[in-house]
């Protein structure tokens, strides 16, 4: 099975956000605003930080899930696109040269 993405994801979020679907948690999200959509982002950092310091690793991976899944749909509420994000990334490889070494090192 080819890996899912965190573009995919978003780009389910940005459907489902705007789908007008009753039963859409993203749809409900969206409607309630950033206030609310940030305050959900932040419960699921407590929780996953929690997962992490019980060294509890089956909720560890739920609980990253919840984040990751709520900070795409606090970017998307604010108009951000995943991929400044990337890019941002990207650039902070650029200034230690690891990517470029850690691609060396894949080449063998
Ligand atoms: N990845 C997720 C995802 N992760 C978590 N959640 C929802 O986030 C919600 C909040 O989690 P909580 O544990 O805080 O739930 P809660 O206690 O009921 O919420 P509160 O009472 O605190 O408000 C739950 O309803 C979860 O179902 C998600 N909802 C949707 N997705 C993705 O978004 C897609 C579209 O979903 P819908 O918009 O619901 O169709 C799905 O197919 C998934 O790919």
């Amino acid at each position: 099975m080819a890996q899912f993405s965190l573009a995919e994801l978003e780009k389910i979020i940005n459907q489902r956000a705007h789908s007008g679907d009753p039963e859409s948690w993203t749809a409900k999200l969206f409607a309630k605003g950033i206030d609310k959509a940030a305050q959900k982002l932040g419960e699921e950092a407590v929780e996953t930080v929690i997962a992490a310091v019980r060294n509890d690793k089956k909720a560890l991976v739920s609980e990253s899930a919840d984040l990751i899944y709520h900070w795409l749909v606090v970017l998307g509420i604010a108009g951000v696109p995943l991929s400044d994000v990337l890019k941002e990334l990207e650039t902070r490889t650029g200034r230690s040269g690891i990517a470029e070494k850690a691609s060396r090192q894949d080449r063998g």
